[in-house]
Order: C-alpha cells, then structure tokens, then sequence
C-alpha cells in the first residue's frame, strides 16, 4: 500500500486514460507515487461505430480531467502534470478545480489561486461534426425529487428517454424503477488508494460531483447513442454559500449555471455538435420544483433527498430521511406550503418543525444567525419565504420552530421580501434544446 503523504508532495500526474470492453481506466499519481486508478463501467457496452471513435475519445480525456479532482485534492501539489490543454480545455478545468473546489478550500484554509493553473498550449481541434445521434434524452437520477420532476417531464411530452444512475444505491435504483422508464446503471469504483491516503490524513472535503456525473454520462451518450443529457439542477444553486476574500464559495457549483453553460459549449466544440447537455429545472426555484413534485404522488414511498443514503463507505441512516441533516429540513420545509400536513410527516415519519433541538439547523436555511449549510439547499430568501407561508397557516403556527419564527425571526423580517408567489415564476435563462422545450410547461 502506499507510502505517500500526498499533503508534501509536488506534482499531480495525470498518467493515462484508456477504455476496452465497457470499462474506463483513469490513472493518477503523486510525483512518482502509487498510482490511483478509477473505473468506470458502462454495462453491456455496444461496439462503438467508427464516426464516433473521435467524439468518444474527446469525451474520454474530458472524463479523465474531469475526475482527476477527487485525486488532486488530496494533496493540492503546487504542479499539475498534463499533456498541454488547447485553451477552452484549460479554461474548462482551471474553472472546476478552482471552482469547484472553493469549499474545499475554504473549509481547509487553502488557497487555490494561482495554485490551480493547467498547462496550456495545446492545438485547438477542430470543431466538432454533427453524429446525427438518435433523438433521445439520458435523463440522470439522483433518488431525490428534482430528477423525478424532470422524468415526468419528459414523459408528459412523449419524449424517449432513459433513467440512468451512477453507482450501486439501492435507493436510486427503486427510484429508477419507479418512473417506468428504461434504465441504465453506470457503475463508478473509486481507487482504493484514494481512501487510504484519506486514512492517512490527505486533505478531504467537497468535490463537484456533478461534474464528474456530467462527465460520465457525455462519454456514455456517445457510447450508446443519445442526443441530449437533461439533469434537473435548479436556479438556485448558482447562489453562492458564501464569499470570502472576494471568491464565491457555491458548494453546488458543478449545478450551477456557469459550469452547465461552460461544458454545454465545451462538448458542441470538442465531442458532437449535437449533443446537448443541459438542465431542465435551470429556470426554477426549488420551491417551484418541490410544488411541481408535490404533484408525483407514487414517488413519495420510494424518493430520498437525504445525502446521507449516498455514501461509499460511511454509514447510512436507518431511515430513508436521517432528519438530522440540512436537506431533510429543507425538503421537509419546502414541501409544507404544497402538500396536507399529515401527507408530509407520512413521508418523514415526523415532523421536523416541532423539533426545538432542530432549531440551529433550520435557522442556518433561513441565513439567520448564520450562512447557508454547505449542501444542496434553495436560497436563504426561499427558506424564508416558506416559513413565512407555514407563519400563515393554522396547523402549522403552533409547532414550536415555525412558533419561534412568529415570535423572533419575522419581527426582523421585510415582509415584503416574504411572498412564496414570485418564486413560481420561471427564469428565461436556460440551455435546453428546441426539441426538450415544451417539457418544460409540465413544471411551472
Ligand atoms: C454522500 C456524501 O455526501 N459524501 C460526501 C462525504 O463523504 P464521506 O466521507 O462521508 O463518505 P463517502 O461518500 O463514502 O466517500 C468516501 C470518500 O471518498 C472520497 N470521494 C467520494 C466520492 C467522490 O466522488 N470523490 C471522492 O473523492 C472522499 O474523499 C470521501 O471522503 O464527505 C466527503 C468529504 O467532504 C464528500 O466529498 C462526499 O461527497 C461526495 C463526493 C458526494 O457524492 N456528495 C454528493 C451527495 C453532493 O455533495 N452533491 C452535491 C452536488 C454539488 C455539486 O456541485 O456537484 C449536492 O447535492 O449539493
Ligand atoms: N448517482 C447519480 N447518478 C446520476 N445522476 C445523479 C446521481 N446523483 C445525483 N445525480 C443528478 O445530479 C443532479 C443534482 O442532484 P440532486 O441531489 O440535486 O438531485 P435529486 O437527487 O434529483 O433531488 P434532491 O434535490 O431532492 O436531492 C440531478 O440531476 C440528479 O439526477
């Protein structure tokens, strides 16, 4: 096993990507250290039709940049070791590492400016062909509400689509099942040696994950022929947690719209000019999407928001919903104003709201006393907005949390700042296709 301290190490070395019989090789490595392979497999993976073979190899070396962030953080060496990038590929990584890595970074005490510099230089490839990819959608589900929005979206307009899911949650696969759908699961091994090093001490923390879901799913869009990837990332989470020292610091910034724009562009120039990758929830709220949800009745018994399911290896909670953690008390407070009380505790198993020792978690959503939680949560004025249309409803006034808002938090409050109404109004901005569009009238 390895022997490395990657904290005292200099160079981060991308070593190779490779791809044979549905399975993708990425390898990495410290200075001259033990190399740390990820695999990814691609089941029942067709013959790759020969007009591909260049969009799957620019998509390959996406994924392996890509991927390389759960690596490097580990030792944030002063030097990145890759073959010269052309300049919209440096641009693209220089962004997620520095990005992406902001929380990271923030809750290590690092600082990776000027730190995080891809070697650039590189020829800049022609612009991608048109693959004329079969018309259809990779539809990516997370277990939670949003992906289920956006699948019942699609289906409302005919579309053809399939329910895919990285890794082996049992959670995502019921979930899967459940729209109908066809499926497909990628599966994603991490290198052992990456926790080793965790065990030793290397730096951990946050990493953009949904970069690299992204990154996976352009490469099996071009493996098994799709047109579109839809994820069902909101407008919300472009709102930064919080700033410091003049940097954002947006622990959902890999769904935020920058990155969706950024490798949007990316993949049209480099891999397929019509592949399309986009959100479908980008012009809503999350208080627009949980109203939407609301509406998806046979999900309820079978959907988690609840991040704690999601580990490789940490413990999980005994219950679908922890009830503990920020996005069990958001989803909890953001489904009130939109479902019948006894509807929402049935799917929680109890009610959050009239919980004092949830007081501390609840006030950081609302950014009172405190910044918004480092997880997949609406705005702060959301939060407020929701609590404050719970203030107004008889069988919620009395549960001690919502209780304690009437009586310290609004008083503080501009109650014209409070209307829930405004945050069901969509936002023109927004990359999905012509053809995905109509899906949208399905959520608003
Ligand atoms: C499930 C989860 O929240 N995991 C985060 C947690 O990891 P933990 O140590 O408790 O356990 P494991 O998930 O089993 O991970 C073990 C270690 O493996 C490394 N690692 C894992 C996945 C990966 O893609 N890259 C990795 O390097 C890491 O060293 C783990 O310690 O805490 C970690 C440290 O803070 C987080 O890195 C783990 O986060 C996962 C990457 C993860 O999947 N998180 C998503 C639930 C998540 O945060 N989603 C965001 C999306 C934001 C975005 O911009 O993409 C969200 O929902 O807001
Ligand atoms: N394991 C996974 N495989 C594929 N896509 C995923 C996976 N985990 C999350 N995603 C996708 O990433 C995006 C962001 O995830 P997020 O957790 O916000 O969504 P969600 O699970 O659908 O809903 P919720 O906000 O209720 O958790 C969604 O499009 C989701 O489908």
């Amino acid at each position: 096993m390895t022997n490395i301290n990657p904290r005292l190490t200099q160079s981060f070395r991308f070593l190779r990507a490779t791809y044979a019989d549905g399975v993708a090789e990425l390898a990495y490595a410290f200075d001259q250290g033990e190399e740390m392979v990820e695999r990814i497999r691609f089941p029942d993976a067709p013959a790759l039709p020969a007009e591909r073979q260049h969009a799957f190899d620019a998509a390959l070396r996406l994924l392996h940049l890509v991927a390389g962030v759960s690596y490097y953080k580990a030792g944030v060496p002063p030097k990145i070791e890759v073959e010269p990038l052309d300049e919209a590929t440096a641009d693209l990584a220089d962004a997620l590492y520095l990005h992406g890595l902001a929380e990271f970074a923030y809750r290590n005490g690092l600082d990776l400016r000027g730190r995080v510099a891809f070697p650039r230089g590189g020829a800049t490839p022609v612009a991608a062909p048109v693959l004329d990819l079969p018309k259809r959608t990779l539809v990516p589900i997370g277990g939670g509400k949003d992906s289920l929005v956006a699948v019942e979206a699609i289906k409302s307009i005919g579309g053809a689509a399939t329910a895919v899911w990285i890794g082996n949650s049992p959670l995502i696969a019921a979930c899967a099942e459940r729209t109908g759908l066809p499926t497909l699961n990628i599966q994603r091994e991490l290198s052992p040696v990456l926790f080793e090093l965790n065990r030793l001490g290397a730096w951990n923390g946050h990493i953009p994950v949904t970069a690299v879901n992204s990154a996976i799913l352009a490469l099996a869009a071009i493996l098994y022929g799709y047109d579109s990837i839809a994820f069902a990332n909101e407008r919300s989470a472009s709102a930064a947690t919080l700033e410091y020292e003049g940097q954002q610091v947006n622990h959902q910034w890999s769904k935020g719209f920058a990155f969706e724009a950024m490798l949007s562009d990316w993949l049209h120039t480099h891999v397929a000019a019509d592949l399309d990758y986009c959100s479908l929830l980008r012009p809503y709220s999350e208080l627009a999407i949980t109203r939407a949800f609301a509406r998806l009745t046979p999900y309820f018994d079978a959907f988690s928001s609840c991040n704690r399911n999601f580990r490789i290896l940490g413990p999980k909670p005994a219950d679908r919903w922890c009830g503990q953690c920020p996005k069990c008390h958001f989803v909890f407070l953001a489904l009130a104003p939109f479902l019948p009380k006894p509807r929402l505790l049935s799917i929680f198993g109890r009610n959050l709201l009239d919980d004092e020792t949830q007081a501390a978690g609840f006030d950081a959503l609302l950014e009172y006393q405190d910044h918004k939680p480092f997880e997949c949560v609406g705005e702060g004025a959301e939060a407020r907005a929701a609590m404050y249309a719970l203030s107004q409803r008889p069988e919620w006034q009395e549960d001690a949390l919502v209780a304690r808002f009437i009586r310290e938090i609004l008083p503080q409050l501009d109650h014209s700042q409070l209307a829930i109404e405004p945050w069901m109004l969509p936002s023109d901005e927004h990359r999905v296709p012509a053809r995905l569009q109509p899906a949208l009238q399905a959520i608003g």
